[in-house]
Formats: C-alpha cells, structure tokens, sequence
C-alpha cells in the first residue's frame, strides 16, 4: 500500500472543490514540463528521474569510513543543510539505541552555551565533521565550523581526512577552502534548493553514517517521482496541494502538522521550511506549525479546538506504527486502567488519533491524514517526495515562486550591521 491521504474531515469544508481540478492539474503539468519561474531549480525531480547510482555507492563507502573510524559525525548546517537530515534520522533511528557513531549537529543557531560545551565534549573522541553549506557564506554554519576545524586540526593529525564538505560545486568560500585544503567535498547540486536537497550528498552522508538504507530512502522517492508523472488530479499529493489551496481562499491562515509519534517531529521541523519559505511570499500561503501529539494536545490542543477559526490541520501517522508494550491487568486496579487490559500502546494511540481528528473536525478545524504504511526508508523517501512535489504545485497555484526566499535576507542584512560585517 502506497501513501494514503484521507480528506473526509476536509472535504465538508470546501465549497465546490471540484471546480479547482482542472487548474490543479494544470499546474501539475506545468511542474513536470518544467513551466515554472526558475524551471532550473526542478533539480530536485530531475535527479529522482535520472539515478546517479554512483553518487549513492561514494556516499555509502564514505558514509562506512566514518562509522568505521568515528565516535561522533559532528553535521554542521542550518536550514536546508540541516532539517532533512535530521528528520530522517529521528524517523529511521532506533531510539535508544547506539549503533554507530553519535550524530551531532552545530551551526544551527547561536546559541552560545551549546556550541561551547559541544567542543568540550568532544574532547577525547574520535570526531568527523561534515560542514554543509551550500551557499558556502551561511553565517551559522561558517561560525561553528571555524572552531570546528580549528578543533579538528589541533585534535588529529589526519583532520583533512576527518572534515568532509558538501557545498557548492564551483563557487563559495566553502568550497575555496576546501579546495585549498584538499578536504573531501560532494556538491549541491546547483538546480535543487537547500530545502529540496535532502536527497543530494547534503542529507544523504550524514543518514548513511547514522545506519539507515540510503539506497531505499533514495529510491523510495524516486517510485513516487515516477508515479506523479501519469497522475491526475486524483493523486494524493495534487489532492493535498489543490485542498490547501481552497482552504487558503476560504481565509484559512495556518496549517498544523499533527504528527503522531516523536519520531516523526523532524518530518515536521522539514516540512515547516520546505512550506514556510516555498510559499509564505507576496502576503500569500498558510502558516505550517508542526505540533507533536498527543504531547502537545496538553499544551495547545485547547486553541486548537476551540480558539480562532483560522487552523487546518493535517495528521501525520504510521499504518503499521507497531504495538509496543501491552497493558496487562492489575489486581488492586489501583490506578482505574484496567478497562486497557489486552490493549497496546499502539492502539491506544491509534484511538487518540481518530478521536482528536473527529473532535478537531467537529470544532470547525477541516483536517486531512498522511499515513504511511510503515516507518521504513523507502516510505519516508515517497513521503519527501509527495512534499516536495505537491509545494511545487501549491506555489503555482499561488502564483508565487516556490524556489526562492528573498525575505530570509532582511535580518541577515540587519544583523550584518550590527555585526559590523564590511559590505
Ligand atoms: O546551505 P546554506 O547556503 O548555508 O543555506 C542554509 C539555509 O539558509 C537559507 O538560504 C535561508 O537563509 C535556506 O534557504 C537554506 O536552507
């Protein structure tokens, strides 16, 4: 079974979405015949239409080094250089477990405490570092990775072996150092976006180094690139993009990500920049907000269901999500839970689903549900597809470019000043 989306608590929301297919499908097809701004930046489809087998295999004989030889893959990254691989990981990794090497990530804010004792930390392990920056100037990520390569030099007579940099394949001063210092480099490829380049070198050798099948994950997405080239606008992608749009025009203003286990928060945390920077322009697109439930049930779950009428939701669940521990019955029932006896954690969590979609539909919250079939890696590469893909029809829709994020400059330039950068 392939990705399901289920829209019974949306479609009594809308108001003649029928009427919209015919555009729906139109963008579409403008996607995949490369009709959009920036056509260049569809290297994301490209790349899932034309496999580069060997880029794969380097990236796992790469990836084999560092769990050979490292204790800890230090990923350094922000934004797009960052999410994906993090929301992979935190899906595909077994929790609790410590196999392979600890993966640790820097240069993703500022906080100060945090980059200080990271290298404190790491004082007496074998480190590797990944630097991803694919414009090579990130402010973040440049910063952690000076003390990071200053960490690394002092610490390892082999460091230009130990740092590893996926940047831009021509240009930056990423890459000029690199080159300079004849570190390992893979590229970003330059026609896919940061935030559409999980997929490229910038996800894959960090999830390959964490232990997860990159060649499923890979090609998981390539099965649901194929897929959406015969689609029409039954397709559960051209769906989702069409319903959000109608939403949009109804006067909606955010969508809410309810994932339903912690191990698809990252999804989340990605899906919010692929969405938020691809659409939130021009005054247009809806707000993505990811919320964890049932945690966050117990903290915001009472605005969802009955503060301003403003939210879409769309649940984010696992078919077969399994079992986990089975309640069993307790003679002094002390703490009244023995109505649970015979029942597992993954079905009482199922119940909470179905419940909290119900009610949230009922308290005018129109919310449609994404399951996947399994947690595995070929399901959550169609699942980054199915995003990506369906973000790239919704900004048509829109009629605003997916494929830039000028605004992200404003506080750069902002804080450039304070920082006193020479211009
Ligand atoms: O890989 P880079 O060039 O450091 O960029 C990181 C992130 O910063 C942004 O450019 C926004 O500033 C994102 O689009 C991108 O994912």
């Amino acid at each position: 079974m392939p990705l399901t989306l289920d829209r019974s608590h949306v479609l009594p929301f809308l108001d003649d979405r029928p009427a919209l297919d015919d555009r729906v499908a139109q963008a579409h097809r403008r996607v995949l015949d490369g009709e959009t701004e920036m056509p260049e930046m569809l290297g994301w489809r490209r790349m899932l239409l034309d496999p580069d087998d060997a880029l794969l295999e380097s990236v796992a004989e790469t990836a084999a080094e560092i769990r050979d030889r490292a204790d800890v893959l230090l990923c350094i990254g922000i934004g797009g250089s960052y999410l994906g691989a993090e929301a992979v990981m935190q899906a595909l990794d077994t929790p609790f477990s410590d196999d392979g090497p600890e993966i640790l990530f820097a240069g993703h804010h500022l906080g100060p405490e945090y980059h200080e004792r990271l290298f404190q930390y790491l004082d007496g392990k074998s480190v590797y570092v990944n630097v991803i920056s694919k414009s090579g100037t990130t402010l973040e990520p440049a910063l952690a990775f000076r003390f990071a390569r200053r960490f690394v030099e002092r610490h390892f007579d082999d460091a230009d072996r130990r740092i590893i940099a996926t940047t831009d394949a021509d240009r930056g001063a990423l890459h000029d150092l690199a080159v300079d210092k004849g570190y390992r480099r893979y590229v970003v490829p330059n026609g896919v976006g940061g935030r559409f380049s999980v997929l490229t070198p910038v996800g894959l050798l960090p999830i390959a180094a964490s232990g997860v099948d990159t060649r499923s994950l890979f090609y998981g997405a390539v099965a649901g690139a194929r897929e959406v080239t015969d689609a029409d606008a039954g397709h559960p992608a051209l769906q989702y993009a069409g319903d959000r749009y109608a939403l949009g025009e109804q006067g909606y203003k955010t969508e809410v990500m309810a994932v339903m286990d912690p191990a698809l928060r990252g999804i989340g945390a990605w899906w919010q920049q692929l969405f938020g920077e691809s659409e939130g322009k021009d005054g247009k697109g809806l707000f993505p907000v990811v919320l964890q439930y049932t945690t966050d049930l117990h903290s915001v779950g009472q605005y969802v269901q009955q503060g301003q009428r403003t939210l879409v939701e769309s649940f984010l669940r696992i078919d077969d999500a399994g079992e986990g521990l089975e309640v069993a019955e307790q003679d002094d029932n002390g703490d009244g839970l023995n109505y649970l006896a015979g029942k597992t954690y993954g079905e009482i969590n199922e119940k909470a689903y179905a419940a909290t979609a119900e009610a949230h539909a009922e308290g005018g919250v129109p919310n449609w549900t994404v399951t996947l079939p399994r947690l595995d890696a070929e399901n959550v590469g169609r699942l980054i597809h199915f995003y990506e893909h369906a973000v790239s029809v919704s900004g048509k829709l829109l009629g605003v470019n997916p494929f830039n994020q000028p605004g992200v400059e404003n506080y750069k330039q902002k804080m450039f000043s304070l920082l006193g950068k020479p211009s």
